[in-house]
């Protein structure tokens, strides 16, 4: 099965003009990708239909995430898709600063596919090298390579089919970068686990098995319209 078919994408900003046009884009279940591309090339955008944090509307073309159609699931349907099915890690890591690491696994498990929450963030802590007791710590009282350790963990939580990264590294130096990746492919791997990597640093593609660049996916970028990065 393919984790993403997408079929006469024509995507428009509300009032806009398209900022996104696909004709045709699959990615088997398993695939690791690096999606490159300069600032305003549409990666952004692309994530945020993945992830349904934006919806192609009718005329708009079609997204099918693990053969399911986004635009076909009501708001609600699509809120729970999006839970059980697809992880983020986002530019901001989006923790809620007050909150213990905890409960900020809790929460994101909470809408997700339940199960044993405290036995599998203990876990996953483990796993991605930090030690147990900050837990209990408020999410703002961590730095910010442990934030990005506790976004990869409540990215994983509900074991996603789907895991789309957005530039999580942007702020890291280089061996802190390629350290990123690797804990990422360490603890994201299984035959049916998707990645779809998006970053401006090309040096970390060799990490992937495929590259995917947005000047030959996207049909409606313009360079001459965009500052390039
Ligand atoms: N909320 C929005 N409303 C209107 N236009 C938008 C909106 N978000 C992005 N755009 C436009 O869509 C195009 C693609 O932007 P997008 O943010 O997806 O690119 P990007 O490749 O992620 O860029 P960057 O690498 O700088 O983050 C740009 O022309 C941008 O100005």
């Amino acid at each position: 099965m393919n984790a993403i078919a997408i079929e006469q994408l024509c995507f428009a900003y509300a009032g806009g003009a398209p900022v996104l046009e696909i004709a045709d884009w699959q990615v088997p279940q398993g695939s690791r990708v690096f999606l490159r591309g300069p600032s305003g090339s549409g990666k952004s955008t692309l994530l945020n239909l993945l992830s349904s944090t934006l919806v192609a509307r009718k005329g708009q073309g079609k997204v099918q995430i693990l053969g399911q159609s986004l635009s076909a699931l009501s708001n609600r349907g699509r809120d729970r898709f999006r839970a059980q099915r697809i992880g983020v890690v986002f530019q901001q890591f989006n923790l809620i600063p007050y909150l213990s690491v905890m409960d900020n696994l809790h929460l994101a498990a909470h809408f997700g596919r339940g199960g044993d929450v405290r036995e599998r963030a203990t876990h996953l802590i483990t796993q991605l090298k930090l030690p147990v007791d900050l837990l209990k710590r408020p999410a703002q009282a961590l730095s910010v390579g442990q934030q990005q350790r506790v976004a990869i963990a409540r990215a994983l939580i509900n074991r996603p089919q789907l895991l789309l990264v957005d530039e999580p590294t942007s702020a890291l130096d280089r061996d802190a970068r390629d350290a990123f990746v690797q804990l990422l492919m360490e603890n994201y791997a299984s035959e049916e686990s998707t990645l779809i990597f998006v970053s401006h640093d090309t040096t970390l593609a060799q990490h992937f098995p495929v590259t995917a660049d947005m000047r030959d996916l996207n049909k409606a970028w313009n360079p001459e319209a965009t500052d390039v990065a």
